[in-house]
C-alpha cells in the first residue's frame, strides 16, 4: 500500500532522503525511528504530496503522489503531532465539520460511533475541543480520517506528549486500525511505543534507511542497542 522505491530529496545541498526503498503492506503498521532531522517528516511530507521527491517515485496503492496527489490523498489519514482542530467547537461538530469538506453527511449517531470507535468516551463528544486533553484531540484526528475511510495513515510523532494512558490508548487504536486493514506508517523517537505497536520497524540516520527489521525478532533492549549503535556511529 505505501510504496518508496529509490527516493531522494535534498534541500540546498542538504540531503534529507537518500536511495529510500520501503514498503508496508496493507494491516502492517511500519514505525520509522530517527534522530532529528534524520529524514522521517520529509518522507511522510512525500507520501503526502507535500513535497516532491528529486527522484524516485513515493506511491500509496500504486498511485504516484507526484503524479497524482489528490487521488493519493484521498487515502490517506494524516495525524500530525498536533491535530488541528476548531477549539470551539465540539469533538462531535468538528468531525461532522471535516466529514462535509470531504463531501461526507452523515448522521450524528453515525458520527458519535466513529468518536466512540476511535476512543473518545461519550460524554466529551459534544464538549469543546479547547478542554480536550492532546490525546482526545488525537483520537479526534483520527476519527476523522476513519470517517473518511482511509486506507492508509500517516503518524508523525502521535505519542510525544501523551501521558503514558493516553499513549498506550493510541497504541490499542493504532493496532485495532491495522487489523481493520489499515496501511500505516509513524514516525517516532520512541523505541519502547514503536517496538509495542509496530510489526515493522525502520531506522533512518542522515536520510538513510540503515536498518530495517521485524519487530518480533528483536526484545526492547535490543531495539534500544541497536538504535544507539547506529545512532552513534
Ligand atoms: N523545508 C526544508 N528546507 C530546508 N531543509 C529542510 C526542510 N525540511 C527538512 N529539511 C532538512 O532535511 C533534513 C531532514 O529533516 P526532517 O524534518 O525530515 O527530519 P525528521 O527526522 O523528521 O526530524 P525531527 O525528528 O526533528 O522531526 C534535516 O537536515 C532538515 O534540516
Amino acid at each position: 500500500m505505501i510504496h518508496l522505491q529509490d527516493v531522494n530529496k535534498s534541500f540546498k545541498g542538504i540531503v534529507a532522503v537518500k536511495n529510500l526503498n520501503l514498503k508496508v503492506e496493507k494491516g502492517e503498521i511500519l514505525g520509522l525511528l530517527g534522530a532529528n532531522g534524520a529524514g522521517k517528516s520529509t518522507t511522510i511530507n512525500m507520501l503526502l504530496g507535500f513535497l516532491k521527491p528529486d527522484s524516485g517515485n513515493a506511491k500509496i496503492a500504486d498511485v504516484n503522489v507526484a503524479e497524482n496527489e489528490n487521488e493519493a490523498r484521498k487515502m490517506i489519514g494524516y495525524i500530525p503531532e498536533n491535530v488541528n482542530l476548531y477549539p470551539y467547537l465540539s469533538g462531535l461538530e468538528n468531525l461532522d465539520y471535516f466529514c462535509k469538506l470531504a463531501g461526507l453527511k452523515y448522521s450524528k449517531a453515525v458520527l458519535e460511533n466513529y468518536l466512540t470507535r476511535c476512543g473518545l468516551q461519550e460524554d466529551a463528544h459534544q464538549k469543546k475541543v479547547d478542554t480536550y486533553s492532546k490525546g482526545m484531540r488525537q483520537k479526534v484526528g483520527i476519527a476523522i480520517a476513519y470517517a473518511k475511510n482511509a486506507k492508509v495513515y500517516l503518524l508523525d510523532e502521535p505519542a510525544s506528549g501523551l501521558d503514558p494512558v493516553a499513549s498506550n490508548e493510541l497504541s490499542e487504536l493504532l493496532k485495532k486500525l491495522a487489523l481493520e486493514g489499515a496501511t500505516i506508517l509513524m514516525a517516532s523517537h520512541d523505541i519502547f511505543r514503536v517496538k509495542e505497536v509496530c510489526h515493522k520497524i525502520g531506522i533512518l540516520k542522515n536520510g538513510v534507511l540503515v536498518k530495517e527489521l521485524l519487530t518480533k525478532d528483536v526484545s526492547a533492549n535490543k531495539l534500544q542497542d541497536l538504535y544507539l549503535k547506529f545512532m552513534q556511529n
